[in-house]
């Protein structure tokens, strides 16, 4: 992990459905909204909501599109229909199918080993950051799940995204131990019942979000 605090840790809120939630996540002053378009996921979206929810992104505000295995034309069909700052490839792709969109990327890495992400950083150099994700068998992310942190080399050459079972009870934690560019998190953020994957809860947004606030200061203050 990087010995060296950020300024400020970026956060993306991962796996918007709704316009209403795309407008509280920027509200809360969060850097990044994931829109995820892979069918499967309850928290999958289609080219019209996706395209709804983008056209209430402000600038400096980043719109990601999250992939799992998709094809070229699935990618470039939704590069086509919606406004797409950045791409997040959560699948098996590697590096040359990454490149070939004319946007930049991110790479999703699911956690068993250090060497996963030693490995990461070799094989993508064309990923601007490593999102580091658990590993679950058969579930290729939004699992809700943390992983080991201490498995996190201090040495990655990229920046890293740190992912998987973040909420505003463990963020802070996350933050201190591991100094990540950014954090991301969707499940922690929704409102609770089993049917509610994909709506996100203001509240929890803002708690996270005071969370992340509330650590940096501390680090910047001490
Ligand atoms: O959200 C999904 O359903 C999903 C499905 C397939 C690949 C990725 C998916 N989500 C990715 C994310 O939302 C986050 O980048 C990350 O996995 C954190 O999710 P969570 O553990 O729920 O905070």
């Amino acid at each position: 992990m990087p010995t060296t605090p950020v300024i400020r840790t970026r956060v993306k809120i991962c796996g918007v459905t709704r316009v209403e939630d795309a407008i509280k996540v920027v509200n809360s002053g969060a850097d990044a909204i994931g829109l995820v378009f892979y069918p499967p996921s309850p928290r999958a979206v289609d080219m019209q909501q996706a395209a709804d929810i983008a056209a209430v992104i402000p600038a400096f505000v980043t719109v990601t599109a999250l992939f799992v295995n998709p094809t070229v034309e699935q990618v470039q069909s939704v590069l086509d229909a919606v406004r797409i700052d950045l791409i997040q490839f959560h699948g098996d792709e590697d590096d040359g199918f990454c490149q070939q969109f004319n946007r930049p990327y991110i790479k999703a890495v699911r956690v068993r080993q250090a060497s996963d992400m030693v490995e990461a950083c070799v094989r993508f150099p064309g990923a601007l950051s490593l999102l580091l994700d658990s590993y679950k068998p058969g579930v290729p992310g939004g699992t809700g799940e943390t992983f080991d942190w201490s498995l996190v080399p201090d040495d990655l050459n990229k920046p890293i995204i740190l992912a998987g079972g973040l909420s505003p009870v463990n963020v802070a934690t996350a933050i201190r131990d591991l100094h990540p560019f950014a954090v991301d998190v969707s499940g922690g953020v929704e409102a609770d019942g089993p049917g509610n994957k994909g709506i996100k809860d203001a509240s929890k947004i803002q708690a996270f979000m005071n969370e992340v606030y509330r650590v940096d200061n501390e680090q910047h203050n001490s």
